[in-house]
């Protein structure tokens, strides 16, 4: 059983605030993923305060692409701060964490098209290890760099781990309807489309609408879901809304 889980930037940062780690939230979140215990589980963050922040700085965004080498480097060098939090987190709660940084492995072609070597984070599981990604800047062929967000790097994980289990963890309880109510089940982007927006806080990855689209572009069930509910689905129970293209 392989599962794929993203805890937002909006959980384990405070997005008001630049590069401030919500430290509540995430030491939380790291509590109850060292005690579900998941045999092979792979974790991805996003980047709250911390890279969109940077990225806005710099103007890099999935599509905008930047060849100035100290303005990538501030934002990766941010999420690789956040990162280390993250991973020194969990490893302190004993979860056998490691990092992978998608700059070092992934790149992208002139199409968009993403190329993502699987081989460490594949090979870290089967070894008992947790790898941990990030949403990140990669290269780009023709536009330097661009960034890629812990939603696209699930979504590929997901596929070519084969994941049975696909968890998305952000401050919300789920995806929301017209009237504010949790929908359980999404199957469809029209049907939804009129209730999704971005996301409040500064994010060059798109929010909501972004995360559904992925998400029903995948073979795997996939949740998205509030942190109150984050052992539910580790545990393999109901968490939030499920989506399932
Ligand atoms: N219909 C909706 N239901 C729920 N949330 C929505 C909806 N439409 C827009 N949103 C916004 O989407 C946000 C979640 O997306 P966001 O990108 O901020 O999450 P994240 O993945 O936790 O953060 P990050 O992108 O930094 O990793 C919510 O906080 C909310 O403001
Ligand atoms: C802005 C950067 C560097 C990555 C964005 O990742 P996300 O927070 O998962 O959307």
């Amino acid at each position: 059983m392989t599962v794929v889980l993203k805890l937002g930037g909006s959980v384990v940062t405070d997005k008001e605030t630049p590069e401030t780690v919500d430290d509540d939230a995430l030491d939380r979140a790291v509590e109850t993923i060292a005690d579900a215990d998941e045999s092979s589980l792979a974790l991805v963050h996003g980047a709250g305060s911390f890279g969109h922040h940077y990225a806005d700085k710099h103007g890099v965004t999935p599509t905008e692409g930047s060849h100035d080498a100290e303005g990538v480097w501030a934002i990766h060098d941010s999420m690789r701060r956040l990162n280390d939090e993250v991973v020194g987190r969990l490893q302190a709660a004993g979860v056998p964490a490691l990092p992978v940084h998608p700059l070092s492995v992934g790149a992208r072609d002139a199409e968009s098209t993403l190329s993502f070597a699987l081989d460490s984070t594949a090979t870290m599981l089967s070894e008992g290890f947790v790898p941990v990604l990030h949403g990140d800047v990669i290269a780009q062929a023709g536009a330097g760099a661009t960034i890629i967000s812990g939603d696209e790097i699930v979504a590929h994980l997901a596929r070519g781990l084969d994941a049975d289990r696909v968890g998305l963890c952000s401050t919300v309880d789920g995806v929301y309807d017209a009237d504010g109510d949790v929908i359980p089940e999404i199957t469809d982007f029209a049907e939804v489309a009129d209730a999704l927006g971005g996301s409040e806080a500064t994010d060059v990855t798109g929010g909501m609408a972004a995360k559904v689209r992925a998400l029903l572009a995948l073979g795997a069930p996939a949740h998205i879901f509030g942190p109150d509910a984050l052992s539910a689905f580790l545990a393999g129970e109901p968490a939030g809304t499920r989506v399932s293209g």
